[in-house]
């Protein structure tokens, strides 16, 4: 039995908090029997966005023509690109590796952790023990049990990264974000895609106009679902899959080369036994905390994916920063999700800060302001004729209580909106700072304009 003063179980957010108990002169050990640097490094944000980045580029190609540029694409080296992804994503967490392993200030276990009891874990065949205690476990895709299932070589957002050929034709079953994003990666490379959605829209957490202008632009490049359950699998006899489907009550067939499962998240609290210490999950699985992110069982605290609040890796590292402080520097610190931003890297780009038009009615008088990219200069000079932002003040006091963007850089133009409320701030805070013209931060001073 081996003691420490911190354990950390996770490499992805969980390594913010390596530095901090390093950094505090603490006997530290971190687990991780995944590649080091977790999701987001090596089978989530980075790689996904390495693709969707050439992606993007491919579009503004096609939609050139608008402007009077004629032109065309002869060439998609679609193993270039994939490879272009995985050499970064190798080289970026072998770095990470290294340097864990090479560290005297900590000790890296590469196996899996489950507890024994409150402060024990199993890690291998070793038993190491600490009263502070940092699940950053993070979550797996989520595969539902559709009947047949088990009978095909299906994709997930891992085992995409290993494709060197472009599947001709390719069935995303999700209309979240990795299906939306991957949609519209695999359209542009060139694929025949087919998006299936069971609820009536795509990113069903998104503002209802933002789903429905996302629908649109994306039928115009690909077959899009809604209502629309796969009700079995099976190989297909020409090779590939057969996916029946259910849409709207109609029972359908679907052949393609490849299928894709963006169904959602699980929970890794499983793997890690979390009731052997006593730690209580909801509904889902997904390891339950207080406002000071730790858990029932008093010095351990869940981060991350690991709780199933806001699952974005900008959260992540924002929750490790108040995990801590409270369990390493004995502070109180309330994680605050109030300006919690998050962006879709789909086409067109979609980003988001704090609450719904519908959620933020329930609670306060709002009043609504939206600009269109057409309504701004910059917005004209792009032809842009889709996409908008929309800002939801408080009535009485103008206080900014969401924004939401959908179009070219949204994830930029949106962040002026998150500074802005991260300081409780309003119309006057953001009309305070001079806006440059032509840009496309006009869209915000604009739409915040309109609301007032
Ligand atoms: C395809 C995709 C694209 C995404 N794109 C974005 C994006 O653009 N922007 C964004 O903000 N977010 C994005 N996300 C979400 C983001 O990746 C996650 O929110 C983030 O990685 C969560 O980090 P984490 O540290 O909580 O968990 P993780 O990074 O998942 O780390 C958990 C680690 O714990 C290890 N582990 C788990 N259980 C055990 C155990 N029992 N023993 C030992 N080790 C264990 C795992 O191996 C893993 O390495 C994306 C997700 C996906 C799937
Ligand atoms: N850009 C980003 O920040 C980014 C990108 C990708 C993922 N993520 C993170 O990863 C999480 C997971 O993403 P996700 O897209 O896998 O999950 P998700 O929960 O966002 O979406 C899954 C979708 O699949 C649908 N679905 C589930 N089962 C289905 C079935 N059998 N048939 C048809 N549709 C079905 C659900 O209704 C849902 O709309 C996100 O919530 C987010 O936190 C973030």
């Amino acid at each position: 039995m081996k003691e420490y003063d911190v354990i950390i179980v996770g490499s992805g957010a969980g390594l913010d908090i390596l530095e901090a108990a390093v950094e505090h002169g603490l006997k530290t050990a971190l687990i991780d029997d995944g590649p080091a640097g977790g999701t987001c490094l090596n089978v989530g944000c980075i790689p996904s966005k390495m693709l969707i980045f050439p992606a993007d580029r491919v579009l503004e190609v096609r939609e050139a023509a608008r402007l009077g540029i004629a032109t065309e694409i002869t060439q998609i080296d679609f193993a270039s690109i994939m490879d272009r992804s995985a050499h970064l994503v190798e080289a970026e967490h072998l770095n990470v590796e290294e340097q864990l392993r090479k560290s005297r200030a900590l000790d890296f276990y590469q196996d899996t952790a489950e507890f024994v009891d409150r402060n024990t874990f199993k890690v291998g065949n070793r038993m190491i023990k600490a009263n502070l205690i940092y699940l950053a476990s993070g979550s797996r895709p989520l595969i539902p049990s559709i009947p047949g299932l088990d009978q095909v070589d299906y994709l997930t957002n891992e085992s995409l990264l290993q494709l060197r050929e472009l599947p001709k034709s390719l069935i995303i079953i999700g209309g979240g974000y990795v299906g939306v994003e991957y949609a519209h990666f695999f359209q542009a490379m060139g694929s025949e895609v087919t998006l299936l959605e069971m609820g009536p829209r795509i990113v069903p957490s998104e503002e209802p106009e933002i789903s429905e202008l996302l629908l649109f632009s994306m039928s115009r490049r690909l077959t899009v679902r809604t209502e629309s359950v796969a009700v079995s699998v099976r190989p297909a006899a020409t090779g590939g899959v057969t996916v029946e489907i259910k849409h709207k009550g109609k029972n359908e067939t679907l052949v393609a080369e490849k299928l894709l499962i963006a169904a959602g998240r699980r929970s890794n609290a499983d793997r890690l036994k979390v009731e052997k210490a006593g730690i209580k999950t909801d509904s889902k699985g997904y390891i339950k905390v207080n406002a000071h992110l730790e858990t029932n069982a008093k010095g351990i605290y869940a981060i991350g994916d690991a709780n199933g609040r806001e699952m974005f890796t900008h959260t992540s590292h924002a929750e490790a920063a108040v995990a801590a402080a409270n369990g390493i520097h004995g502070q109180k610190k309330t994680m605050n999700y109030w300006a919690a931003p998050h962006a879709v890297f789909t086409h067109p780009q979609i980003a988001s800060v704090g609450l719904t038009e519908h959620v933020a009615r329930q609670k306060y008088n709002v009043s609504v302001g939206r600009t269109d990219y057409a309504d701004i200069a910059l917005g004209g000079a792009m032809m842009q004729q889709e996409g908008f932002a929309k800002i939801i003040l408080e009535q009485e006091t103008g206080k900014i209580l969401g924004g939401h963007v959908i179009g070219p850089w949204a994830s930029v133009v949106i962040q002026e909106v998150v500074n802005v409320m991260a300081r409780r701030g309003g119309v006057e805070d953001i009309g305070r700072g001079i806006h440059i013209h032509p840009a496309l931060s006009e869209l915000i001073i604009k739409a915040v304009y309109n609301a007032a």
